[in-house]
């Protein structure tokens, strides 16, 4: 649970301070070589603040009767979890006024699409968002109440993008196991096959740590094989991160609470789990339950999601403010006083969605005890490089494929962004368009420091990988390099019971602050999200 609010009587104001700064501005490259040269001309993305500029997100909150004129208004970006957080306290009654502060230039932190002029969209972040869960339910429950319902764009389960991905391992591509025949044979890249690993799962005991590495929990509880090949993959596509580091209980909390409830991952998965609260769904998530969806984006990318966030708290009246760096927090008797580059603003309540390492450093030093927890919440940095090349270049169908760490610490993964949405291809013609991940927990050891780092290099080792892995000859005809620097947090070994920790010191010490975001407990667009709601609701109670 978040910290909550001591309301002093009178009047309340809420500041929420959130992250924006996304990294460095992008690099758009032309494709390397090719004789008919780029399809498309060179096109500029909306210029972004430098790295070191704080987004951020002022939510003062205050009864109706108690209207305040609040700092001046501007417009802005945000990431979603603070445009989450702002939603949810601004659709309360109780709640007359919110602002928001920020110090960068467009919306939505990470959920950022590249539009291009003759309207193909490639996603610079996240690409696809899952409708499953109570947290995927509340996801589309925002999006109908931002009425963005016809823009939506489901695949389905029954879509070969959500029945295919692949690994690379040992120079070859492989189809990850499914079906029937996925457990009773063995299937390559692994030598067993899976359904004895199942079975014999049910029968190993639980675990007395705390806590374990998720190459730890499934050498232990399935085999090492699974645990080299297919969680190192795993952790890599959706952390970028490295699976002997990783918490279980932090990342996979439905693994870690099978075994601690039923003493057997197979057993949690067949009986069920007792987790999160449900969250009842709206028409659209019934409607998505109905058509089996397996994820969704948005016709013109996912970056529309926070810009109706904001066109809807703007028709609320909550005012948005940029170039309004925080540089410090003092406590006062009522609340907070914050430093910003436009002058300090008071107020009763906090609630933060700046990566957990911004604010530790933000934060006064009587709390030097809850700063040096925040600054341990590291995040990793991943080079995001789109290709597109002019015609069907992909010998295989999907929606993806991973490297195990093993394999290629450098290339995590590519995307087959045009097989799940062919509808954000260019108009013209019967483009593929790829995403190259790479980096991630061993960027610094291959590419070394993110500031020097070249794009032609980073780009010259993405369509290396394309040729090699997928047996692409053919050059890409347009190509951009994005180096998103710390981008995701890494939820290592005591993660979960550093974040309780967190939030135990913000009780105990009366703390006004609220922890959102991706530094504490999910990185994925849904878990950020609801950790918004999550925020608001619980002060709202208060
Ligand atoms: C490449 C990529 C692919 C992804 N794919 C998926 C996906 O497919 N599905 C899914 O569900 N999720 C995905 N995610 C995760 C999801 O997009 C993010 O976890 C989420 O958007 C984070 O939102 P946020 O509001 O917590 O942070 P954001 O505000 O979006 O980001 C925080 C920003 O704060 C900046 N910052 C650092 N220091 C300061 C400071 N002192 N002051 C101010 N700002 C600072 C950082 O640069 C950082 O960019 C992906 C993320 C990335 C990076
Ligand atoms: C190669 C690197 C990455 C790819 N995606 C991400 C990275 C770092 C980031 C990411 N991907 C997902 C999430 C959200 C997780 C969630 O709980 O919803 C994040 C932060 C979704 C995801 N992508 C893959 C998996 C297994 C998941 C989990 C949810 C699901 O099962 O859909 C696999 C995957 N990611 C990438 C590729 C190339 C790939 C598989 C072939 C890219």
């Amino acid at each position: 649970m978040d910290g909550q609010a001591q309301c002093a009587p009178g009047p309340v104001r809420v500041l929420a301070v959130v992250s924006g700064s996304c990294g460095d501005p992008i690099r758009e490259s032309p494709a390397p070589v090719d004789p008919r040269g780029p399809r498309c001309p060179r096109t500029h993305l909306d210029p972004r603040d430098p790295l070191d500029s704080p987004f951020l997100c002022v939510l003062p909150y205050r009864p109706l009767r108690d209207q305040d004129p609040g700092p001046p208004s501007s417009s802005s970006s945000w990431g979603i979890g603070g445009l989450s957080a702002a939603f949810y306290l601004s659709r309360s009654a109780q709640v007359s006024k919110v602002v928001v502060l920020e110090g960068s230039a467009r919306v939505g932190g990470w959920l950022w699409s590249n539009r291009r002029p003759d309207g193909a969209v490639f996603e610079l972040g996240p690409r696809g968002v899952r409708p499953v869960g109570p947290t995927g339910r509340n996801t589309l429950n925002m999006v109908e109440e931002l009425g963005l319902e016809s823009e939506v764009l489901p695949v389905s389960q029954d879509h070969v993008a959500s029945q295919k991905r692949f690994l690379f391992v040992r120079g070859q591509l492989w189809e990850m196991p499914r079906g029937l025949s996925g457990l009773l044979r063995p299937t390559p890249p692994f030598s067993r096959a899976l359904l004895p690993l199942l079975l014999s799962e049910v029968f190993v005991s639980r675990a007395e740590d705390q806590d374990e590495t998720l190459h730890s929990f499934v050498s232990r509880r399935f085999s090492s094989e699974l645990a080299d090949i297919a969680v190192s993959s795993l952790c890599r596509g959706v952390f970028a991160g490295d699976s002997r580091k990783l918490s279980v209980r932090a990342c996979f909390p439905d693994l870690h609470r099978a075994e601690s409830q039923r003493g057997s991952v197979v057993l949690g998965m067949l009986l069920g789990t007792v987790g999160r609260p449900d969250v009842a769904p709206g028409p659209l998530a019934l409607r998505a339950q109905r058509e089996r969806w397996a994820q969704w984006s948005l016709r013109s990318g996912l970056e529309s999601l926070p810009e109706a966030l904001k066109l809807q708290l703007q028709s609320r009246g909550v005012e948005l403010h940029t170039g309004a760096q925080v540089r410090g927090l003092q406590r006062t008797d009522s609340g907070w006083t914050v430093q910003t580059e436009s002058g300090p603003i008071s107020a009763d309540h906090i609630v933060s969605a700046l990566p957990a390492q911004a604010l530790g450093s933000v934060l006064p030093s009587s709390c030097s005890a809850l700063a040096s927890l925040l600054e341990q919440v590291s995040c990793v940095t991943v080079a995001v490089v789109s290709l597109e090349y002019s015609s069907a270049v992909l010998p295989v169908q999907g929606f993806g494929h991973l490297l195990p760490a093993s394999e290629d610490p450098a290339v995590l993964g590519v995307v087959y962004d045009s097989v799940f949405f062919p509808q954000h291809n260019s108009p013209e013609g019967d483009s593929t368009r790829l995403t190259v991940m790479m980096g991630g927990a061993w960027f610094q050891q291959v590419f070394g420091d993110p500031d020097h780092v070249s794009t032609d290099l980073l780009l010259s080792r993405a369509v290396s990988a394309v040729t090699t892995h997928l047996g692409v000859k053919q050059l890409p005809v347009w190509s951009n390099v994005a180096l998103h620097r710390d981008c995701i947090p890494q939820y290592y070994l005591g993660h979960a019971q550093r974040v309780e920790l967190m939030r135990s010191w913000i009780r105990d010490a009366d703390l006004p602050l609220s922890l959102v975001g991706s530094s504490y407990d999910g990185v994925s667009v849904n878990d950020v999200i609801f950790s918004g709601r999550t925020a608001a609701e619980s002060l709202l109670q208060t």
